[in-house]
């Protein structure tokens, strides 16, 4: 592994000046260190001597690959999960925070990658309730005051809310936004985020990192779980490394970091990320959409997609791409249109129509579209390609399991058993095997909404080389994601949608695309300024931050 001399602290060294020097040249002490932690969950050993630091003020990114521990140390600190061995300690004293309140009460929020509302209630109620409160939720109805803080976080974070509407009508993007939202309710001193722009808009994100900035001002700490490696650049101050349980690195982010560098240390293995875009002449068509209005945002999409293509869709949230992608699976109807596939009329009435026509879908939301979350790692997988291990209607345990094994190997999954509970994985690999899944039933068009979410970069370059050789053999995908780098480096083409339009068209696009398209999918230029004001409160002991 090559990486110049990038200053690596070791983690009892003092950090940097810049993120915990006083204007007189005293050192503030880290506000959050954790010391050596272990934890196994049965034989998988999740962490292995684990420890970091966390100072006033710094947004500390934490990389890892998907199943190296980083969710696991986050649960620890915020009490979700007790540790094996170990020690925390906060603004300097050891604490051993037992359950979820007694972290908040140490001014511990968290804000998971699962996210934790209750759908069926309101959004000002969700923002109140308490994990512990879930069975009482009249107790904690928000009182006038609380509501008008509610309001403030949500302005500042540019969620356009009414404070009674059911979670369960909002957004994926929406509900990541609340769950933030209720996070900074408690105003903490230290603020975790595990992954928190998996599911939002370039648009959403900027509004977060003008918080975060803002929360950083007022010395707020930050643990900040990505695998977005850009995001280090963009808000960073420290980074460290997670592997197989254990911080490996730390570094400073300044000009002399690369993402490059960030790979290296990450895999330990230098990456190829020059793009490999389609070598192979596209073949006929296979799916033509012309004219396409939907109920649910689609006014007038026309599109073609032909064999062996891999062709991105790029908008906001509402745009009217999630409508495509339902019209597409028969999940809603076309009120107006045509659709033609391999030539042929086509309109699904229904999803298990359209995959048995050929088209494979991977849905935006695992929890609520995706897993059996009772049902072991194997079954989860083999799902879709049941009938091609099964043998005049019997299925072969046997071919499941050879089958279940080569693909776990392919994608990369950190598992301990294939019978555990799929919820045994961490998040990344629960994507992966949904991935998977989508892919073992070899339809012709796989419909993709945010098909990496989640899943680590060297993991993610894997994925896309495998999308990118079965789009050699001749099958297609159609890519719906948020990631505006992995839709520009790895489709042959992208459309752009406004308004339930699409409104441009790239062929072989680049990076240097990114203002072109953003500017596109906003319809009215890139960067709108953020709300001026700030309206974070002074944190519980009186201190304004
Ligand atoms: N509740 C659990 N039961 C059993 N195993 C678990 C549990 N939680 C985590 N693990 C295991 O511990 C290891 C670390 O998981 P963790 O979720 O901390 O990884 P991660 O770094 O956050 O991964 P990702 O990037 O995919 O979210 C994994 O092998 C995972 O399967």
């Amino acid at each position: 592994m090559t990486i110049p001399n990038l200053n690596i602290p070791s983690e009892r060294d003092p950090l940097p000046e810049q993120a915990s020097g006083q204007p007189d040249g005293r050192t503030l002490p880290p506000v959050l260190e954790v010391r050596g932690l272990s934890k196994f969950f049965g034989a998988t050993q999740a962490l292995a001597d684990a420890s970091i630091a966390l100072m006033p003020g710094e947004v500390h990114i934490l990389l890892g690959e998907n199943g190296a521990g980083k969710s696991t140390l986050a649960k620890i600190v915020a009490g979700v999960h007790a540790p094996d061995a170990g020690e925390i300690w906060i603004a300097g004293s050891r604490q051993h925070p037992r359950t979820a309140r007694e972290a908040r009460n140490l001014g511990v929020s968290v804000v998971f990658q699962e996210l934790s509302l209750a759908p069926h209630l309101s959004v000002a109620e969700n923002l109140f309730l308490g994990a512990e409160a879930a069975s009482h939720p009249f107790r904690f109805l928000p009182r006038a005051r609380e509501r008008e803080r509610a309001r403030a976080i949500l302005h500042d974070l540019n969620i356009d809310l009414p404070l009674d509407e059911p979670v369960a009508r909002l957004s994926i993007g929406k509900k990541q936004l609340l769950e933030i939202a209720k996070a900074l309710l408690q105003s903490p001193r230290i603020l975790i985020m595990d992954e928190p722009t998996s599911a939002l808009t370039e648009r959403e994100k900027t509004f977060l990192f003008s918080m975060i900035g803002r929360l950083q001002d007022r010395g707020t700490a930050i643990l900040y779980v990505t695998h977005h490696l850009r995001e280090v650049f963009e808000i960073g101050s420290r980074v460290s490394t997670m592997r197989d349980g254990r911080v490996t690195n730390t570094v400073t982010v300044d000009d002399r970091l690369s993402e490059r560098h960030l790979l290296e240390m990450l895999t330990g293995r230098q990456i190829d990320t020059t793009i490999n875009r389609q070598t192979h002449a596209a073949g006929p068509t296979l799916l033509t959409v012309s004219d396409l209005h939907t109920e649910d945002g689609c006014h007038g999409i026309d599109l073609t997609l032909r064999r062996g293509e891999v062709v991105g869709v790029y908008g906001v949230v509402g745009s009217g791409r999630e409508g495509l992608a339902r019209a597409l699976m028969g999940i809603s109807k076309a009120t107006q249109g045509r659709m033609t596939l391999d030539g042929r009329p086509y309109q699904p009435g229904s999803p298990a129509q359209a995959t048995a026509l050929g088209i494979g879908y991977l849905a935006i939301d695992r929890k609520e579209q995706g897993i059996l979350p009772e049902r072991p790692i194997r079954e989860n997988l083999t799902l879709a390609s049941i009938v091609r291990n099964a043998r005049f209607g019997i299925v072969s345990h046997r071919r499941e399991r050879d089958h279940a094994e080569q693909s776990l190997r392919a994608l990369r999954v950190r598992y301990g058993s294939m019978d555990d509970p799929i919820t045994s994985l961490s998040g990344g690999n629960q994507q992966k095997v949904l991935f998977g899944r989508a892919l073992g039933r070899q339809p012709k068009l796989l419909v993709m909404e945010e098909p990496t979410a989640g899943i680590d970069v060297g993991a993610k370059l894997d994925l896309h080389e495998s999308i990118r050789s079965l789009a050699a053999k001749g099958y297609s995908f159609l890519v719906i994601s948020s990631d505006l780098p992995e839709t520009l480096m790895l489709c042959d083409r992208v459309y752009t949608i406004y308004r339930g339009r699409l409104t441009d068209e790239i062929h072989h696009p680049c990076l240097e695309d990114e203002e072109r398209v953003l500017a596109s999918v906003l319809g009215r230029g890139v960067g709108d300024a953020f709300p001026a004001s700030t309206h974070i409160e002074p944190m519980a002991d009186g201190v304004q931050r």
